[in-house]
């Protein structure tokens, strides 16, 4: 698969929700535009209008909000806000300094997702909550609080949510209040959203909102004489972690994919997912609300060791991408997966196992060593939006892959998959059947290329498969034995060579003796079934060009140009012997058209993809063409069908 094309993006999740809320504390009616549509907006507008807040669709995602200054008209409510974190910490702060009684839940996953450190903070000010089932966690009751104190402790190292919730919610005590925070605050660009949308309604904290470069995210304080002000029309960025899923197509599927919606100039900290991945040698390009990727020019990205404090969503699609990679990807400090919509780690790893990866995981980190070749395989995504969108990424490793549950998507991207569609292709596959020394090897290789694209070289697979089975003393008609073998040996194409378990193979590999007992093995099914995953496996961006007996209608028969490449056997025999001879092997033109005639007879009339012209092949008989006008007519032919 490839990719290619451009992605205007949706709404970011973290502004729309903070900004929804801000409109509603907010004196004066704003207008908001390019929200988000999504499971996790939606809760947060139902919830404001069940307490009353009035807010209208005016087309084309955008929202009139009239403000209800900090007060919520509906002074008693059940709330039901599905697994929508960034709507149930924020709205649990807002509501309980907000002087009515409400219930709040959410889907069984949420009431596993802790809340007591923002409970706790809140209980410091005077807030009236209790825990409807277990201690520290959703559903909650919350009553109207009796105001104490001026300073809130809250831990910073569990979940930004926690603050961003506070900080949102204090302007409403109308009193200065002064945050503390325990612990090492985490996935700070979080909370840098939260402060850039708090100033945007006018309310600055101290220092944060102020002061420029390295801060103390230890203490601010939220100044008790601000309210917040509709700013009349705010857009919402897009979505920078939805953007890094078609960065990384990008990055693997060749490119270029262009992002619209987000770019240099944002708020999102998930926006340095892109510098992370240039890290791993991907070429972008950015400008201000846009960027632009391209793969590394190797061809292959770089295994990285990141500490993904600052992107811990975006993170993510880097575990996924470094399926990709030349090496061992360490992605830490990402305790924070764990308590997501699923414990992301231990998920991630799971499924990652599952494609072939080695994967080792910790408490806060998880190590990725790629597979030699990505298996196919069912990925379960646990409710959970980025474990499907990051495991669609797996398809590029050409094997195919199952999304269980795509719809959970919903939550943040309803139309990611018709988006990934839409900028990923097929990768382009040119088929070139034919009997054996019809010049088919020759003519693939130039047509490659002259194309830049990949080559498959069928038919040594299988001479090397006889060649390891004599050297293993497996007979060649050894079926089960010849299939097991198959799937152990390791052959390795690099350039010119080819290696068989590590040893580079050299003549014996092109002699008539070796295509003799290929052509034997050949007509085994289960060998075949056992080499067509190590076959597929070549199709990679930008393109292959395959030769072979059943490339068209077998191995690849969405191939974009099917060619069956054909000499008469008399030729073939002639330029066979050319060729040995040239090799310095010793050659008879009589035993080789006898040869050639069998090997014709063996490979046509086997049972399992026999050699025929598949449908949909032209024919190419290059009797009487030189190599050269051979190469030239199938390049025409595909610029014909491209
Ligand atoms: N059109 C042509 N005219 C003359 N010689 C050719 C032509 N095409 C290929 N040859 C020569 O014929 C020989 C056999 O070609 P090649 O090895 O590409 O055939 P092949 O179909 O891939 O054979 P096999 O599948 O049996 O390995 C080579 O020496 C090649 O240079
Ligand atoms: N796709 C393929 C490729 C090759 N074979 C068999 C048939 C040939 O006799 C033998 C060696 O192939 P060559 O190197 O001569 O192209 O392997 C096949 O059945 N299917």
């Amino acid at each position: 698969m490839s990719a290619r094309g451009t992605v205007r993006l949706p709404g970011s999740k973290s502004i729309s929700n903070r900004v929804l809320l801000l409109a509603a504390l907010a004196q004066g009616t704003t207008t908001v535009r390019d929200l988000l549509h999504s499971d996790d907006t939606e809760r947060m507008l139902d919830a404001l209008r069940t307490l009353g807040v009035v807010v209208e669709s005016l087309g084309d995602n955008a929202y009139r909000v009239t403000g209800c200054g900090g007060n919520f008209p509906v002074k008693q409510a059940k709330l039901f806000l599905g697994n929508a974190g960034t709507a149930f910490r924020p709205l649990t702060a807002a509501l309980a300094l907000s002087g009515g009684s409400y219930e709040l839940s959410g889907v069984p996953r949420m009431h596993e997702r802790p809340i007591g450190d923002l409970v706790d903070a809140l209980r410091q000010l005077g807030a009236d909550i209790r825990y409807l089932g277990n201690e520290g966690f959703p559903p909650l009751q919350i009553s109207p609080a009796k105001l104490v104190g001026d300073t809130v402790k809250v831990r910073g190292d569990v979940s930004s949510q926690f603050l961003t919730g506070l900080l949102m919610a204090l302007p409403l005590t109308g009193k200065a209040v002064n945050i503390e925070v325990v612990g090492e605050l985490i996935s700070k660009p979080y909370i840098k959203i939260t402060l850039a949308m708090m100033a945007h309604f006018g309310v600055k904290v101290w220092p944060w909102s102020i002061v420029e470069g390295e801060l103390d995210w230890q203490h601010c304080v939220v100044p008790g004489v601000q309210r917040y002000q509709s700013p009349d029309t705010i857009y919402v960025e897009g979505d920078a972690s939805s953007a890094s899923y078609f960065l990384a197509a990008g990055a693997i599927g060749g490119g270029p994919v262009r992002i619209e919606g987000v770019g240099r100039v944002s708020v999102q900290g998930d926006v340095r997912f892109a510098d992370e991945l240039s890290r791993m040698g991907a070429r972008i390009e950015k400008g201000e609300n846009w960027m632009e990727v391209h793969a590394p020019a190797s061809g292959k990205l770089k295994a990285i060791d990141l500490d993904c404090n600052h992107i811990p969503d975006a993170a993510m699609t880097l575990a996924v991408a470094a399926l990709f990679a030349d090496g061992t990807t360490r992605l830490s400090n990402i305790a924070s997966w764990r308590v997501k919509e699923t414990d992301r780690i231990a998920a991630m790893a799971t499924e990652l196992r599952k494609v072939g990866a080695t994967v080792e995981e910790g408490a806060d980190y998880i190590r990725i060593t790629p597979p030699a070749r990505i298996k196919h395989a069912a990925i379960d995504t646990y409710d959970d939006h980025r474990m499907a969108m990051c495991f669609s990424l797996a398809a590029f490793g050409g094997a195919g892959v199952r999304i269980n549950d795509p719809k959970c998507v919903a939550k943040t991207f309803p139309e990611y998959f018709a988006e990934f569609a839409k900028v990923t292709q097929a990768v382009p596959v040119i088929a070139i059947d034919g009997p054996s020394a019809s010049g088919k090897g020759t003519v693939a290789q130039r047509v490659a290329t002259a194309l830049g694209m990949h080559y498959l070289d069928s038919g040594a697979l299988y001479r090397l498969l006889g060649l390891a089975a004599q050297k293993r003393g497996i007979a060649l008609e050894a079926e089960d034995k010849l299939a097991e073998l198959a799937g152990q040996v390791d052959i390795r194409f690099e350039g010119e060579g080819i290696w068989l378990d590590g040893v580079k193979v050299g003549d014996e590999l092109r002699t008539e003796e070796a295509g003799a007992a290929a052509s034997r093995i050949a007509a085994l099914p289960k060998v075949r079934a056992a080499l067509l995953d190590k076959q597929r496996a070549f199709r990679r961006a930008p393109g292959l060009v395959a030769d072979g007996r059943d490339m068209a209608s077998v191995v690849f028969p969405d191939s974009v140009l099917k060619i069956f490449l054909t000499a008469s056997a008399e030729a073939r025999a002639e330029r066979r012997y050319k060729q040995l001879k040239e090799k310095g092997m010793s050659a008879n033109i009589a035993a080789l058209l006898q040869d050639i005639r069998a090997r014709d007879e063996r490979d046509t009339q086997r049972s399992v993809a026999p050699l025929q012209q598949a449908q949909g092949a032209s024919l190419l008989d290059t009797t009487p063409l030189n190599i050269e006008q051979a190469v030239q007519e199938v390049l025409s032919r595909y610029r014909a069908v491209k």
